[in-house]
């Protein structure tokens, strides 16, 4: 899972009650650019001080009009591990008042392998990914039967999206899912959204479905994201252990200081753990989308407003649609290290990276690829759209000529535009890795 998180949220989070069910380059002239570069914008969203937007409070989220719900494979489960039509009914349920409120919802929901285990006489998720695949080309099926069953008793219809991470990763596609989505919802369906595990591989993947959700929230402009676990709230450390605590809201990332996720619960069926769902969490809080993560069983709580699992703060404003992907949902092609001058002036000023700038490049791009910004340390600064290839810019850095481009890119010796970069920030918190 990708540590990436914008510079957008801000900062106190607050313990709450119960332990329930606990299981649950600026000055120097080598850097100038001849000719005047685009003004520079600033990446994503600063910090909250520059917003008048009012700040939308936990009560505010029986207002959301536009919801993506994201329910985990571990809260469709019974304790065998198999679907259970049940919690599927209670969901549905739920969110069919919803609609009947005249709301638009999006369902994000995992739970395909786990629907396919018993059809193919497997007790446990299988380890190898065809196995997997299998399993969810057969429970995908069944996931969509049961819903389509279960919201037809209220009369509501049900389409299936089915996305992969390749999907988002290209702008076209981003767009071409958003259409869809969009389509669907003014046709009064609801899209149930799952990742395409059928097609999906180890190194394309999303694997949980709670960045996908994220995703999702940013592409229908939703208003709040819900999502339901088999945890009543992020806790500070693992529920199991002894002293720790839900957490009632997280305002920005230095509330995730001392927080500690782990690996999946005891469900087995869940894969990303509370790391993936606290990522994906910050990711939507920074595209301005409010987000509570509540168990399963309190989703009519969640969804009314009421003090229930951890309410994450957006951020005051959105970003700018495309900076907001570039941050989240490409996949870098390769890494281009700055010297320190650069990264103070793509950091703190909104500065193009010059080519001049640039101490090592890695990996293999093209003009236009998605790729990460490191300082002198490898640690990754920014994410950026290349607009030149690896192999002239290593070539313009050996001082070789470089082939047809030569004389434009001297001329406007841009690698990365001002526009093009969306800034990282670190996660504060720490994955333990056991759940
Ligand atoms: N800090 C934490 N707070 C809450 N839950 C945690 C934490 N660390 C690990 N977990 C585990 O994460 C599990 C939820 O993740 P997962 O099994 O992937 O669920 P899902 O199927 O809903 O996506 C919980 O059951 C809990 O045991
Ligand atoms: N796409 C997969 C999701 C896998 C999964 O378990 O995800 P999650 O429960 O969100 O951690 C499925 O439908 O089985």
């Amino acid at each position: 899972m990708e540590q990436v998180a914008t510079e957008s949220i801000l900062n106190d989070s607050r313990r709450a009650g119960t332990k329930r069910e606990r299981h649950v380059a600026e000055s120097d002239p080598r850097t100038r650019c001849p000719t005047a570069p685009p003004p520079p914008r600033r990446a994503l969203v600063t910090p909250e001080s520059a917003s008048d937007e009012p700040r939308v409070e936990r009560a505010d989220v029986a207002q959301a009009h536009r919801i993506v719900v994201k329910i985990g494979s571990s809260s469709l489960t019974s304790d065998s591990g198999r679907l259970d039509p049940g919690r599927l009914a209670a969901l549905v349920e739920v969110l069919a008042g919803l609609y009947r409120q005249g709301k638009s919802v999006v369902l994000v929901s995992s739970g395909a392998v786990a629907a396919g285990l018993a059809p193919l006489g497997l007790t446990a998720r299988p380890a190898e990914l065809s196995a997997q695949q299998a399993a969810a080309s057969v429970g995908q099926g069944l996931l969509m039967g049961t819903y389509g069953a279960e919201f037809g008793r209220y009369g509501i219809q049900v389409g299936q999206v089915l996305l992969t991470a390749g999907d988002i990763t290209r702008r076209d596609h981003y767009h071409n899912a958003r259409r869809t989505l969009k389509k669907l919802m003014l046709l009064g369906i609801v899209p149930v959204v799952n990742e395409n595990d059928v097609v999906a591989t180890h190194e394309v993947r999303f694997g949980d479905n709670d960045r996908l959700a994220a995703l999702v929230a940013e592409l229908i402009g939703a208003d709040l994201l819900l999502l339901l676990s088999d945890v009543e709230a992020l806790y500070d450390g693992d529920p199991l252990a002894a002293g720790t605590g839900p957490v009632a809201e997280i305002r920005g990332p230095a509330d995730l200081a001392g927080i500690r996720t782990g690996t999946p619960g005891r469900s087995g069926v869940g894969t990303g753990g509370m790391g993936a769902k606290v990522q994906a969490a910050m990711t939507a809080a920074s595209a301005g989308i409010p987000v509570v993560l509540a168990a399963a069983w309190h989703a009519a709580r969640a969804l009314a407003g009421g003090e229930t699992g951890t309410y994450f703060h957006a951020a005051r404003q959105r970003p700018a649609e495309q900076l907001f992907w570039l941050a989240h949902a490409t996949a870098p092609q390769g890494r281009i290290v700055l010297d320190a001058d650069t990264v103070r002036g793509v950091r703190e000023h909104g500065r193009p990276v010059l080519w001049t700038g640039v101490s090592a490049v890695e990996g293999q791009f093209t003009a236009g690829d998605p790729v990460d910004l490191a300082d002198g340390a490898g640690r990754p600064v920014a994410r950026g759209l290349a607009r030149l290839a690896s192999g002239d810019l290593i070539r313009l850095l050996a001082g070789s000529p470089v082939p047809d481009e030569g004389s434009a890119v001297l001329a406007y010796p841009e690698v990365v535009g001002a526009q093009d970069v969306a800034l990282f920030a670190p996660h504060p918190y720490a994955e333990t890795g056991s759940g």
